[in-house]
């Protein structure tokens, strides 16, 4: 079980790394992404999401969006059984925003990396967060391989000293791993993600204890123990599923976290004085998100070509 530390010192990223070569990129993304927010919403969970899985599995490099080369028998990252429930929404909206940058500033001069960087950030404001500027000069990665995701991503059932060890292998620390979670103030988790919460919790034949009554009621109606639609989602957080504010850290403390690594969040000393203050601190918690996105998009920055490359077409390699 081999977790890849990606926290060598981040090479140097700036705002303005495309100033000569690409200075109209923030818009030409902008274009697409608010017109994709208007038409599909789940593009934002989608797209945030998406940049998470690329930047914990070799850094943030792309490599989420390979796509296995046809008739190979190495899975790309992408087809990793950790990634199967990324959204297409996600991977829609970066290609259509690489074939725009490509027509406009040619050759592959603009990451896909740093394509999907600005996106996630534009998500995160259209939905009502903060705005960040998005520092760039990322290379796209060589290498896309599924087996390297499952030690590198956290699962719903996590333990908190596992999401502490995986955050950490990334150069992160606790307090990261608590406002990076509060991502999860937007967007949706399949039944399987936490049904043995809501039946059979640690094989008690029990519900978990710290979910509300009436949030589990309604998610037992949603998600049956056995035999349920496989594609039901339920909203991670119960009160503003599509607003990106910090209901997600109160709704922690009111025993309706979706997940168990939500809920743990709270039940243990190491991070619930953190989730207590932003419950509490909107303006808070927007300043720490935005400085921790920053954080994880500089994880495992690569430059140059015995790393990287430049893509044309951000799912196959050069
Ligand atoms: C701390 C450990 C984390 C765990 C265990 C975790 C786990 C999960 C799981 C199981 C899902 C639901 C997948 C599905 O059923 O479709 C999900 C969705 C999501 N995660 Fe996380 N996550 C974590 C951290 C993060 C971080 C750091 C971010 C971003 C900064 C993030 C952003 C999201 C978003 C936006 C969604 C909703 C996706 C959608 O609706 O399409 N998560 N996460
Ligand atoms: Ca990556
Ligand atoms: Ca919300």
């Amino acid at each position: 079980n081999t977790t890849t530390t990606t926290h060598r010192q981040p090479r140097q990223l700036s705002v303005n790394y495309y100033a000569k070569t690409c200075p109209q990129l923030e818009q030409l993304v902008g274009s697409v992404t608010s017109q994709q927010f208007k038409e599909a919403p789940v593009s934002g969970p989608a797209t945030i999401r998406l940049f998470f899985h690329d930047c914990f599995v070799e850094g943030c490099d792309g490599s989420i969006l390979i796509s296995t080369a046809p008739g190979s028998k190495v899975f790309a990252e992408k087809d990793s059984p950790d990634n199967k429930n990324l959204r297409a929404e996600g991977f829609e909206i970066i290609n259509k925003a690489k074939s725009l940058v490509e027509s406009k500033c040619p050759g592959g001069v603009v990451s896909c990396a740093d394509i999907l960087a600005i996106a996630a950030r534009d998500f995160v404001h259209l939905a009502g967060g903060p705005n960040y500027q998005v520092k760039k000069g990322r290379w796209d990665g060589k290498i896309s391989m599924a087996t390297r995701v499952p030690p590198n991503i956290p699962r719903a059932n996590s333990t908190i000293d596992q999401l502490i060890k995986i955050f950490k292998s990334k150069g992160l620390t606790i307090e990261d791993l608590v406002i990076l979670s509060g991502a999860h103030t937007i967007g949706f988790a399949h039944c399987e993600q936490f049904v043995n919460r809501l039946y059979d919790f640690h094989g008690t034949k029990q519900p978990d204890p710290t979910i509300d009554p009436r949030l589990l009621k309604a998610l037992k109606m949603s998600c049956p123990h056995y035999g349920g639609n496989a594609d039901i989602v339920a909203p991670f957080d119960v009160t503003t599923p599509f607003l990106f504010d910090h209901a997600y850290y109160a709704n922690l403390q009111g025993k309706l976290g979706l997940l168990a690594s939500d809920q743990a969040l709270v039940l243990d000393p190491r991070t619930k004085s953190l989730v207590q203050e932003l419950g509490k601190d909107k303006q808070k918690f927007f300043q720490a998100f935005a400085v921790a996105m920053d954080k994880m998009g500089s994880i495992g920055v690569k430059r140059g070509k015995k790393h990287g490359e430049r893509r044309k077409d951000c799912s196959f390699h050069m």
